[in-house]
């Protein structure tokens, strides 16, 4: 062991094990997913042979497709049904690689479960569990992604044969991008634009087989591949598919909510959106997946930083730990607290979802527009902190940082696209300033509204409550107070527009940067309310509720001193209180630093989850950094070929021009 790293875990003042249990709800499941991960760990057959980051890609995609399904086989062997459960040991078994079969268990399947009738989910569950049916989630096209009222696939209903042919017409209307469909899939739910009656109904989602079931060749009228190399997502057989007069019949439109009946006759859905429901799901379990990849990234900066050593700090004295300067906990520290924000929001999120989940299956779809809202906009915002402070911690290893050794670019690689697939960003950000302008005249009325959007209708003239001693309810006030003004400017600048001629919507498409200061700040405000809620109401004992009050505090006044302007351009803080925020600031970070590793502790990582040799527990960096560049296929020989072929032969041409002086 590291004895930095060993007298840091001795200086820690609260007990890392009780925030384990906080994070992981409770100490069952911690028990339970240290099982699964020490299974995983432990299985020779998941060693893998050489390190991931040295393979080809037809390497990195073979070697995913055979750890995956191993694992899923023992999965199903030790009877572990639930998906986090699955994903733990997933996690443990094979960080490495992107699972081509991700969008099969991720989206194919809980579309079918929650978008198929009876009959449908009777059909394809079964074959699906059982890999005979391997699936994706076809939607995006060539052509678009975002706007996907303008997807140009087209299922067209033939009463004849009570069967729908499909077609991408165009170049652009080429599916591309969906996880697995190049190679892997044998079937896909393809979202189209219905025509029944010669008439467009709307995008639907069908299910497609796109290759035999036995032979795995393409059905006829169907031709897909692999899109190419990507930024990441290299073990991922990222595909296209093209559909010329594919027929299938009627009974492959996913009919749960929207019916197409022998006759042609269209059955709309009682909220159109309804079919976009999947879609809704997976980014309810982005936050928490940005927590992940985010609070890795912290461990791995964290106690490299610990372990680090650089620059007399007095002539001829030792070298401080990296950790020990400010600059570097100012980088660090607030990551770390938001990593453990968006933890928390992860939760509630997926709670909330359930919640409205289940009143959807009840017929209840009173809440279906607000879970939206709530589930684009932390998507958005977890998902840009998350890439952002990976890079951040990236930056904050120095020159080991940039190495595949380190673990980060990977991660860096694995969760940027978070801020795209699922709903590009900013378009997600318009949607929750969508559905707050929409509410907007009732919070104005203090009409009845739900308790997440109360708040917004306050005093814009109100002052900060903030004293020196910086409480967590003045922050809190501060966020809803910033959060309530830039939304009452966005619709201070619309209804002005419409004032002096402009129509609605073009007054909104003018307004769409204030509108998305609005949304971001709702966002946050939501972060730093859920945050300080499950701190507060944490069964944990005093010297964790302390450091964890600590770390929200933190999360709070870093993101009033990122946004400073926007919080003082109308004087709601005075420049007095600017100064209590900049102060506790450097003094949390001082109180944080004694248990900043101990906190990283508390994600409960594995080192093989970790994939890093800078994040390692036991701190042994160098040896394992030298081991790493060993292993590199460069220094398999001590000549290479390169070297007889290139330099050799120029090294004499350049000799014969001019000759060698002597060394
Ligand atoms: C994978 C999860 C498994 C979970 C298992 C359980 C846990 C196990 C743990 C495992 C961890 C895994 C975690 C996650 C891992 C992440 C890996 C994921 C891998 C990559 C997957 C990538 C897949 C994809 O990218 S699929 C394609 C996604 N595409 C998009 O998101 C498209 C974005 N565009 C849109 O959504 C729409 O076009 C939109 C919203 C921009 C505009 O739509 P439209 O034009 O129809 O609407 P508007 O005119 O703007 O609005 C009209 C009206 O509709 C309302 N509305 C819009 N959308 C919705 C909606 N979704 N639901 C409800 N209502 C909606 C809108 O609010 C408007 O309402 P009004 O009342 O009229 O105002
Ligand atoms: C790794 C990865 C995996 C994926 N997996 C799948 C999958 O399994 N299945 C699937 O169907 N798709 C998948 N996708 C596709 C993904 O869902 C889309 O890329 C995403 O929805 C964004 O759409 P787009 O690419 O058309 O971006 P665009 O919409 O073209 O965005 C480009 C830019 O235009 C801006 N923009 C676009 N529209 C607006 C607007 N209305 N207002 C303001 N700004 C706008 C955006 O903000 C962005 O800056 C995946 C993508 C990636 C990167």
């Amino acid at each position: 062991m590291n004895p930095d790293l060993a007298q840091e875990r001795r200086r820690a003042t609260f007990d890392p094990e009780q925030v384990t249990s906080l994070l992981y709800r409770g100490p069952e499941n911690v028990r339970k997913r240290r099982y699964l991960q020490n299974a995983a760990i432990q299985d020779q057959v998941l060693r893998g042979s050489k390190p991931w980051a040295f393979q080809s890609r037809i390497e990195q995609y073979e070697t995913a497709l055979q750890m995956y399904i191993y694992m899923m086989n023992k999965l199903d062997e030790m009877g572990v049904t639930d998906p986090l459960e699955r994903m733990y040991y997933q996690e443990a078994g094979a960080p490495h690689y992107y699972n081509p079969m991700a969008l099969h268990t991720g989206m194919f399947i809980p579309s079918i479960e929650k978008q198929g009738t009876k009959e449908q989910k009777e059909r394809w569950l079964p074959m699906a569990r059982s890999l005979q049916l391997i699936g994706t989630y076809a939607q995006t096209e060539m052509g678009h992604g975002t706007f996907i009222r303008g997807l140009e696939t087209t299922a067209t209903y033939d009463p004849s044969s009570q069967e729908f042919v499909l077609n991408s017409p165009t170049v652009t209307s080429m599916k591309f991008w969906p996880g697995g469909l190049g190679k892997t899939s044998n079937c896909c739910l393809v979202m189209a634009q219905l025509i029944t009656h010669g008439k467009k109904r709307g995008i639907h989602l069908f299910f497609v087989q796109i290759r035999d079931l036995k032979t795995h060749r393409h059905m006829p009228g169907v031709e897909s591949g692999d899109i190419g190399p990507k930024f990441g997502f290299n073990s991922n057989d990222n595909g296209y598919l093209k559909l010329s007069n594919v027929r299938i019949p009627r009974e492959n439109m996913l009919m749960r909510y929207s019916k197409v009946l022998e006759d042609g006759t269209y059955v709309p859905p009682t909220n159109q959106r309804i079919g976009y429901g999947t879609m809704v799901f997976v980014r309810a379990h982005i936050v928490t997946n940005s927590a992940r990849g985010l609070s890795k990234a912290c461990v791995i900066a964290i106690r490299y930083s610990a372990v680090r050593r650089q620059t007399e700090v007095s002539p001829g004295g030792p070298e401080a730990q990296i950790i020990d300067y400010q600059t570097q906990q100012y980088k660090l520290f607030p990551l770390l607290a938001t990593a453990y924000a968006m933890y928390f929001t992860g939760r509630y999120a997926e709670d909330y979802y359930e919640q409205i989940a289940s009143e959807i299956e009840a017929g209840n779809l009173e809440s279906l527009n607000q879970l939206h809202a709530v589930c684009a906009g932390l998507k958005a915002f977890s998902t840009w902190a998350c890439t952002a402070g990976i890079e951040t911690c990236r930056l904050c290893c120095g020159g080991h940082g940039y190495s595949h050794a380190s673990g980060i670019p990977k991660l860096y690689t694995y969760y940027t696209p978070g801020c795209t697939y699922e709903g590009e960003n900013n378009v997600m950000m318009l949607q929750v300033a969508r559905f707050l302008m929409k509410i907007y005249p009732d919070i104005k009325r203090g009409g009845p509204i739900h308790e997440f959007v109360q708040y917004l209708g306050a005093d814009l003239t109100q002052k900060s409550c903030m004293t020196e001693e910086v409480a967590l309810g003045c922050l809190l006030k501060a966020f809803q107070h910033r959060a309530a003004r830039l939304l009452s400017d966005a619709a201070a600048r619309i209804e002005n527009l419409v004032r002096s001629g402009k129509s609605r919507q073009e007054a909104w498409d003018a307004s769409t940067v204030a509108l998305t200061w609005a949304a971001k700040a709702y966002c946050h405000t939501f972060v730093v309310r859920t945050f300080s809620q499950i701190v507060s109401d944490a069964a944990v004992d005093k010297s964790t509720k302390d450091v964890l009050t600590a770390l929200c505090k933190l999360y709070a006044i870093d993101g009033i001193i990122e946004n400073l302007g926007e919080f003082i351009e109308d004087g709601f803080f005075s420049p007095h209180q600017v100064s209590f925020l900049k102060n506790k600031l450097a003094d949390l970070l001082a109180e944080i630093r004694p248990n900043a590793v101990a906190l990283v502790d508390a994600f409960d990582y594995p080192d093989k989850t970790l994939d890093s040799c800078l994040g390692r527990y036991d701190g042994q960096v160098y040896p394992a950094l030298y081991e790493y560049a060993k292993n590199s296929p460069f220094n398999e020989q001590e000549v290479l070929d390169s070297y007889h072929k290139f330099i050799k032969p120029a090294q004499t041409e350049q000799s014969q021009r001019a000759p060698m002086a002597r060394l």
